[in-house]
């Protein structure tokens, strides 16, 4: 293995101090013996290539792996009943560790198009959403990365925007909803009468779930009336008040003739939780861990340029690896009784196994005005309609509010979001006013988040819990707009808590004048999503952005997964001492129980028909669906939403290729629909708090197991119901591996008849010749990057060109040879080039 030394002769004189960061920031007796593996790389393209090529590093504890297989034979009933004994026989002690997907670093073909300019310009990259404003700036500065084909027919396809929606239904636009604000506090029993042998359980007797009754009336809830206008009260965030007015509203005669989702049986039990310390949910202490470069499902990728591995670990990496204990701070389980007794420490006690009844439920039973935050905190709290706290926040909440560092994971959709700003807001209640004189009012809270739905989200969630604090100011910078616009607004807006995704930061940090001045303010800092946002897409900018503040300050970092990378490297952000506070239940996975997740393996020639078949079903059974349609990259969204609008769906599609305005809009309008279908990218993937998302399907193999736990988090939020079919061909079935250990069956493919095929095709045929070569590419470089699929350069081009031909092309388009370089798939035979 070579290895080259550390050097900082290639290292650009602006990331001296971030070294400096990390070096101090790294006491040799800060983490656990661990066998070293990596080399380390000096150069400066290194952290490009580390982007470019899908390589992690790959923890895993001692002594456990978990071994149980889940392959209950499936039948479409199966996943319908209790889901006992799927894998919740872990040891005592132990907390799952994540499973060994690799990881695609080429999140679309927007990141495709980038790291092949990078490789040009050397110019460093972050994420999907992050790239779009970057791609902006580079326009701006005049590079050559307009003659990047890809490009040329984003930009084509912009043009037509949202008008470029084809038949589309827009049946829910012209409807607004009335949705009370109540929290739902039940579970719906699932109906085991009217059973099909069908992937798609018809929804009787779901109930909305909404206790205070949202729909409750089912007369309301027949759906196809296009006039029938309902009114929307709180839980909604401001933001997305916006009416949207929708260009089309044709009648597709998919609508189901009933509606049986009446009222539920409630299964109280299952959803509420006994606040003692029984309820708690709680972590175990980690022991040591074993830095491997790969686990067991990972061989060393083929590299196309020819990087070896250890050329893609920076020094800093490798030095974690030779740490000791005890690097992961303080893992304490929190009780209830730590939120009101003083300062007491909490009892320690690990909860067994799930135990019925405490499954599941999120909501904790304490309630908000039992903790110490300001009355008019409390009172933003009553209007946004929260009364008792969400488990993570009864969990982090007190210690939080004591001024530790925390990493908190807790399950999709749990209520995180407040979790963090509300003690976040109470540091800025306690700090003096701003007062006008003050040119560069500090800002006192920064918030990261990886997308800029969910920092708009952020944003609106905040402004509700500032109900009644007027002195107190949010703003979001996000790109997708011109820097010097939103300079323009946050200079004339004066804020103590700003929301920001990584890459506009930066740009502000370097680019706005007094700027940085403000962020030396920050007294709390926190990262939403923090395992997306210290993986390698985004680690130099959060590097950067935490060099940017003090060293003083509170940080938390949240998310629903944190995987064991995330858990050694968050010293990056934390402090030595901080707290670990695990919510996810021992022996309980990271899904959800109430969403019935299954997989079917499908040859890839019959995907696009069968997602069809699956939407129809879907549709037939719930008159509300609202379903998301997760497909591996932009421009493969793009294709997807065509041909459902083609097919008379009523479809929406989101990506980053789609301008900021757009996406702005099509989130709203999803936000606040029923009966609307969503075929998105990984942009959706994290954190959007889409409400009652009936289904979740996901098309082709996701990025990581982390991917495909958040995107199935976006149904069965809040405790309801919802359903995820992950629909992957045969030779994508290596990835169940990595989710074994999630409550996931086998599925029966549906069978789609030949008239159903034959209207799939006559609709591919529709689709724009442009926007299937855009697809074909980009598939192309999401499956080279994934290091399974991409190995085998002949035969990941067969798949290539499978995949065309179930486009209905006959000749799979040609790439240019540039392109092609960059993806170390020239000569290829199979493939065309231009
Ligand atoms: N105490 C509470 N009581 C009831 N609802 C709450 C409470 N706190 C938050 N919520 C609501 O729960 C929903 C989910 O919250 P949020 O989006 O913060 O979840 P999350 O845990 O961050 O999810 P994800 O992991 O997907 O990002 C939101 O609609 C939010 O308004």
């Amino acid at each position: 293995m070579k290895t080259t030394s550390f050097s900082t002769t290639f290292m650009p004189v602006r990331l001296l101090p971030q070294l400096r960061l990390l070096s101090t920031s790294l006491p040799a007796t800060h983490f656990p013996p661990m066998k070293f593996a990596p080399t380390l790389s000096s150069s400066r393209a290194v952290p490009i290539l580390s982007r470019v090529f899908p390589l992690r590093l790959r923890y895993m504890g001692l002594g456990f792996r978990r071994s149980l297989q889940i392959e209950r034979a499936f039948s479409t009933r199966a996943f319908r009943g209790p889901r006992t004994g799927s894998g919740s026989e872990l040891p005592r002690g132990y907390e799952r560790r994540a499973g060994g997907a690799s990881k695609s670093l080429i999140e679309d073909e927007a990141e495709l198009s980038d790291w092949v300019s990078e490789l040009r310009s050397d110019s460093p990259r972050g994420r999907e959403d992050e790239l779009e404003g970057r791609r902006g700036r580079v326009r701006e500065r005049g590079t050559d990365r307009e003659s990047y084909p890809m490009k040329k027919s984003r930009r084509e396809s912009d043009s037509g925007d949202f008008g470029e929606s084809r038949r589309r239904d827009f049946r829910s636009p012209n409807q607004s909803f009335t949705r009370n604000g109540g929290i739902s506090k039940r579970f719906d029993n699932k109906s085991e009468g009217d059973k099909k042998d069908r992937p798609f359980p018809p929804r009787n007797n779901r109930g909305n779930s909404n206790s205070s009754g949202e729909f409750g009336d089912s007369s309301r809830r027949r759906f196809p009336n296009p006039n029938e206008s309902f009114s929307r009260n709180s839980g909604i965030s401001k933001r997305f008040d916006n009416k949207f007015q929708s260009d089309d509203d044709k009648e597709d005669g998919l609508f189901p003739r009933r509606n049986n989702r009446g009222n539920s049986n409630l299964k109280a039990d299952s959803f509420t939780r006994n606040g003692g310390v029984e309820g708690l949910r709680r972590g175990g202490r980690e022991t040591g861990k074993t830095l491997r470069v790969m686990d067991d499902t990972e061989e060393e990728e083929e590299k196309p340029t020819g990087v070896r591995i250890e050329d893609l670990l920076s020094e800093e990496e490798s030095d974690t690896a030779i740490s000791d204990d005890d690097g992961y701070g303080v893992l304490r389980e929190k009780s209830a009784t730590s939120l009101f007794g003083s300062d007491n420490e909490v009892s320690v006690k690990v909860l067994p196994k799930s135990s019925p009844g405490s499954s599941d439920s999120y909501l904790s039973e304490s309630r908000f005005d039992q903790c110490s935050v300001s009355p008019l905190s409390l009172k933003g709290i009553k209007d946004a309609g929260y009364e008792k706290m969400t488990v993570v926040q009864e969990a982090t909440l007190p210690v939080i509010l004591k001024g530790k560092d925390v990493l908190a994971k807790a399950k999709t959709g749990t209520g995180k979001t407040v979790a963090f700003l509300l003690p976040s807001i109470e540091v800025v209640v306690k700090s003096p006013p701003i007062t006008r004189d003050q040119k560069r009012p500090p800002i006192l809270v920064l918030v990261i988040c990886p997308t800029r739905e969910l920092a708009s989200q952020a944003s609106a969630e905040a402004n509700k819990l500032l109900k009644y604090h007027p002195s107190i100011g949010v703003q979001v910078v996000i790109g997708g707009t011109r820097l010097a616009l939103e300079q323009k607004r946050i200079q004339a807006n004066p804020c103590q808590i700003l929301v920001a995704t990584p890459g506009r930061l930066k740009d502000h940090i370097e680019n706005t004048a007094g700027f940085a001045t403000r962020l030396m303010g920050v007294k709390v800092l926190v990262l939403d999503e923090a395992d997306h946002l210290l993986d390698m897409g985004f680690r130099k900018d959060i590097e950067r952005i935490i060099s940017a503040v003090p060293k003083q300050r509170q940080t938390l970092l949240f998310s629903a997964t944190v995987p064991e990378e995330v858990r050694q490297i968050c010293h990056i952000a934390l402090k030595r001492d901080h707290e670990y506070i695990n919510t996810v239940q021992e022996g309980s996975e990271e899904t959800h129980a109430q969403v019935r997740q299954t997989h079917l393996v499908a040859p890839l020639d019959k995907h696009f028909s069968l997602v069809y078949a699956l939407l129809k079903e879907h549709i037939a059974d719930d008159v509300e669906y609202k379903v998301l349609v997760f497909c591996t990259t932009a421009m493969v969204t793009r294709l997807v939403a065509d041909l459902l609008g083609e097919l008379n769906l009523n479809v929406r599609e989101i990506h980053s290729r789609k301008p900021q305005s757009y996406r702005t809009r099509v989130s709203d309008e999803f936000r606040k629909s029923k009966g609307l279908i969503l075929v998105t990218s990984d942009v959706s993937a994290r954190g959007v708090d889409y409400p009652d998302v009936t289904l979740v399907i996901q098309v082709g193999v996701p990025a990581d197991r982390q991917q495909y736990i958040h995107r199935l988090g976006r149904t069965g939020r809040k405790g309801k119901e919802g359903q995820g079919i992950l629909l992957l061909a045969p030779w994508e079935e290596f990835f169940l591996s990595n989710i074994k250990d999630l409550p996931i069956n086998k599925g029966s493919v549906p069978s789609v008849d030949p008239d159903t095929t034959k209207k799939v095709e006559r609709a591919l045929s529709k689709v724009e010749m442009k926007n299937k070569e855009a697809a074909y590419q980009a598939w192309l470089g999401y499956y080279n990057s994934n290091k399974k699929v991409g190995r085998d350069k002949h035969r990941l081009v067969e798949l290539a060109n499978e995949f065309s031909r179930s486009m209905g092309l006959d000749n799979p388009p040609a790439i240019p040879k540039l392109v092609l370089g960059k993806m170390g798939l020239k000569n290829v035979p199979g493939l065309r080039s231009k």
